[in-house]
């Protein structure tokens, strides 16, 4: 008998299957041209799940036969000291990526920051130059790394995207706007709601591709989803449990099951695809450099 688990997008495979492909053409590089991809990952401050998000990309990193740098600067650094950081990073050859891992503490300005940071090794996708070229539909940039997961995840359940109605529920600058842009070069009609949307709820029953990028543990329920449709959930949300803690997505996961063809799991679905799409972006870094 059927329990659902069939509707289930494994990220975490799909994750796995990209990084042994990366690995692969990340020695191919070093190799062929003595390219060692490096990315240099800064973070700033005590954060105790930034520091495990660093850990894993560091890990990642070097299981993809890449090489990494971490920076650790105290949670008072000031802004000079990391764009000082930056600076350096930036001139440095041997460096191909460069990620300041956010949130950065509140006397930094992550705007500042982020676009600090040398458009051709940004490779979380965030500068300006690489939002602009995402949002003017060029694709010689940089693409964030979440929604990059994302699009993979969802083609791989249903390649052609054109045509479909698609609801992004959050709007902000790393997930939802450039998840939006891209859903929308695939030929997606585009809904993105935000903070002052009337109706989050009508918005997404009229979508055969769901987006749920709030921050809000449970926020899309069983009776929101059309059915059939395609559920993406990007939430990484820590509720407390009678045991401790555990990871939930912003999709109440087990009301949307009975109504969704496909739906990514939390944790085990988009998480496990930015850290491998952040590996790939670090591989296209390295490469860019051969024709620069
Ligand atoms: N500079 C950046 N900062 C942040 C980004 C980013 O893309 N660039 N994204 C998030 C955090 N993040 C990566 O940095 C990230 C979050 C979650 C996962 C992940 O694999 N999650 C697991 C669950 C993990 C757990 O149990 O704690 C999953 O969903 O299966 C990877 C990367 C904010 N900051």
């Amino acid at each position: 008998m059927e329990n659902g688990s069939e509707k289930l997008i494994n990220g975490r495979a799909f994750a796995a299957r990209l990084r042994r492909d990366i690995r692969e053409e990340a020695h191919a590089l070093h190799a062929q041209h003595g390219i060692l991809p490096t990315l240099a990952v800064v973070m700033v401050g005590e954060d105790p799940a930034s520091a495990v998000y660093v850990r894993s990309k560091v890990r990642a990193t070097e299981e993809a036969g890449m090489r990494s740098v971490a920076h650790h600067l105290p949670g008072d650094a000031t802004e000079e000291e990391l764009l000082t950081l930056i600076a350096a990073l930036n001139a440095d050859p041997s460096v191909h990526g460069i990620l300041v891992q956010l949130p950065v503490p509140q006397q930094i300005r992550r705007d500042a920051v982020l676009d600090a940071i040398a458009p051709e090794k940004d490779v979380d996708g965030f500068h300006i130059v690489n939002a602009g070229r995402l949002a003017v539909g060029r694709r010689d940039g940089f693409v964030p790394c979440t929604p990059l997961g994302c699009l993979m995840l969802l083609k791989s359940v249903l390649p052609s995207l054109a045509g479909q109605q698609a609801v992004v529920i959050g709007a902000s600058n790393i997930v939802g706007r450039p998840m939006a842009q891209l859903l929308q070069q695939e030929g997606c009609t585009v809904t993105v709601t935000h903070l002052k949307t009337r109706d989050v709820a009508a918005e997404t029953r009229r979508a055969d591709i769901v987006i749920a990028a709030a921050g809000h543990a449970g926020l899309v329920r069983g009776d929101w989803i059309k059915p059939g449709a395609i559920v993406i959930d990007v939430g990484i949300n820590r509720v407390q449990t009678e045991e401790g803690s555990r990871i939930v997505g912003d999709v109440a996961f087990d009301e949307v099951l009975p109504h969704a063809a496909a739906i990514t799991p939390v944790p085990g679905g988009v998480g496990p695809m930015t850290i491998a799409c952040l590996l790939q972006n670090t591989l296209h870094a390295a490469r860019k450099t051969l024709s620069a």
